[in-house]
């Protein structure tokens, strides 16, 4: 592998023959993320022990809930897929995609990967007195590209992001989508093995789009993989090869993205116009026909394990 972070280390026996399928590029087995959040629900107060109700009093806080985000989601990346993922507000998207960037820790289950995945958000975090130009460099840099590949790579991205002479000016003057477009450009320019874009596309006019999904399928090409999150269903169809429907935390489909991304739509129209009784039916549907991925993956040893990656229970070992 090209790269590769202490925080993702190589995937070890796949269990899967790899000279039959392209190469695995993103493991997920079964992960959960819960977060603890403060609320004015009256049943998460009326669910508080004594001793919490007594401390919460003190301390002036509000009780704590608990969400849980995702809920066993279990998938495999390989190279040269393009995987969309759908699913209303709140579904899980984001979360998948920080877990899989190893951002954040699943309270059960792992991801690995086979080489340090690139996080594209719309809010990614970028310096906003400077130019967009400096920005290149900076996020080229923090990439891990060396100043001559940056150099080598600076017109590239400015080309791509399509921005023209704005890359001269302060990004706190770009707009939404020009930031968006430039921050595409600086994910892609490291020529990533697994990028991941959440919304990214969306805000792209219709000249970036193509550019955009050019270059996703130069990465692709490259044995690489791309997941885009989108809550426009038709991005994912026109853009991606596989898409996956996730539903309060829990992946309802996982296939061709023409077929998983024309049957969430059709559903998330039923239950837009309220007809929940088909909308429920057509969810049922789509469970039914889904197939559950399990992932038959041995862990690594805890030596070079990513503690991120890696939930604190039932920890597999060989
Ligand atoms: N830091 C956090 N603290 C508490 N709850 C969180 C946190 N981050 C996400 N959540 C909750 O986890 C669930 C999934 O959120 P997530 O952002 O992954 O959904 P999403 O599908 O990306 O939504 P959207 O389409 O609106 O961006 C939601 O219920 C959200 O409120």
């Amino acid at each position: 592998m090209a790269r590769r972070s202490d925080r993702t280390p190589a995937i070890p026996d796949l269990g899967i023959e790899q000279d039959e399928a392209p190469q695995v590029q993103v493991a997920v087995s079964d992960v959960h993320v819960r977060y603890q959040t403060p609320s004015s629900d009256s049943a998460d107060r009326a669910a508080q022990t004594r001793g919490q109700r007594i401390r919460n009093r003190l301390l002036g806080q509000q009780p704590m809930a608990t969400v849980r985000a995702l809920k066993g989601v279990s998938l495999v990346a390989r190279a040269g897929d393009a995987i969309g993922i759908v699913g209303l507000n709140g579904s899980g998207k984001s979360t998948l995609l920080r877990i899989v960037a190893g951002l954040e820790r699943p309270a059960r289950g792992f991801v690995m990967a086979k080489s340090m995945p690139v996080l594209l958000g719309v809010n990614a975090a970028m310096v906003p007195d400077l130019s967009g130009r400096e920005n290149i460099r900076l996020g080229c840099l923090a990439m891990g590209m060396t100043p001559e590949q940056v150099a080598d790579a600076i017109e590239d991205v400015v080309e791509v992001s399509g921005i023209g002479k704005a890359v001269h000016h302060p990004m706190k003057t770009y707009s939404s989508g020009m930031a968006a477009r430039l921050k595409f450009a600086i994910a892609a320019a490291s020529k990533p093995e697994v990028l991941l874009i959440d919304e990214a596309l969306a805000t792209g006019d219709a000249a970036f789009k193509e550019r955009s999904e050019e270059r996703m399928q130069q990465l692709r090409e490259n044995a690489g993989c791309v997941f885009l999150v989108s809550h426009a269903a038709k991005t994912v169809e026109e853009t991606c090869s596989r898409a996956i429907w996730l539903h309060q935390g829990r992946v309802v489909m996982d296939g061709p993205a023409y077929d998983v991304a024309q049957k969430y739509r059709w559903w998330a129209w039923n239950l837009a116009k309220d007809e929940t009784t088909r909308a429920a039916s057509l969810l049922e549907d789509a469970i039914r026909e889904g197939v559950d991925t399990v992932v038959d993956i041995q862990q690594p040893g805890t030596t070079n394990a990513p503690r991120h990656a890696i939930g604190t229970r039932r920890m597999r070992r060989k």
